[in-house]
């Protein structure tokens, strides 16, 4: 079964919305972007939080120690990797922390998921391709580029502009995680009912 994670989550009432419905988890976004949050935010918004939904730090370029701080504090339950970070960088953090690694990748071609697939992370992320924006582009990418089960070498999560309307058919790329974010939101902002509808479509589907 498919889990559902809900990225971008900012405010009191974001988190009063997940603690209805209990996505597998949320993502925190500390790159620059509109949704991001700080540290502080962070720490108030977990402890609010069900302890049933896991918390996934989103980074663009971070410096390892940040993210090795953010862990240490147990903000974060996982790391979403979603710029340039490369192998070596990847594997530094490896070697520093014990939560699991999400690397995301912006994909354009089938060689871009194949370059990634042996890169020393938990997870892939597959994403959108788009100039001038790391992720959160509300875009879809090229679906029958994704390998069959019997090809892959990792888990992966599906992202990029997943919604209420394509969910059936991002469930059919049989992803570990569906992750939703401009999807579920309204004028900019988290909408409770968009997500209470798409984890409980999500449940009903799987
Ligand atoms: O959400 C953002 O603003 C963001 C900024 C920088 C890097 C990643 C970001 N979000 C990630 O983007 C994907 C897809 O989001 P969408 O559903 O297309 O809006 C998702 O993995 C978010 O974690």
């Amino acid at each position: 079964m498919a889990k559902i994670k809900i990225c971008g989550i900012k405010r009191i009432e974001d988190i009063n919305a997940i603690n209805q419905v209990l996505p597998d988890f949320i993502g925190f976004v500390f790159a620059e972007s509109k949704r991001r949050i700080s540290l502080n935010e962070a720490v108030i918004l977990k402890k609010l939080l069900n302890p049933a939904v896991k918390t996934v730090g989103v980074f663009v370029n971070e410096s390892v120690n940040t993210i090795i701080e953010l862990c240490d504090l147990k903000v974060i339950d996982l790391v979403q990797l979603h710029g340039d970070e490369n192998e070596s960088y990847i594997l530094e953090l490896k070697n520093s922390i014990k939560n699991p690694i999400i690397k995301a990748i912006r994909v354009r071609s089938r060689q871009d998921i194949k370059a990634a697939e042996d890169l020393p992370c938990d997870y892939l992320l597959l994403d959108s391709y788009k100039d001038n924006a790391y992720g959160g582009t509300g875009k879809t990418f090229d679906w029958s580029l994704i390998p069959k089960i019997s090809e892959r070498k990792k888990p992966f999560f599906l992202a990029g502009g997943i919604n209420r309307d394509n969910l059936s058919f991002a469930l059919s790329a049989k992803p570990y995680c569906i992750d939703v974010s401009s999807g579920v939101e309204t004028d900019g902002k988290k909408d409770p009912e968009k997500i209470k509808e798409i984890v409980n479509l999500l449940r009903k589907q799987n």
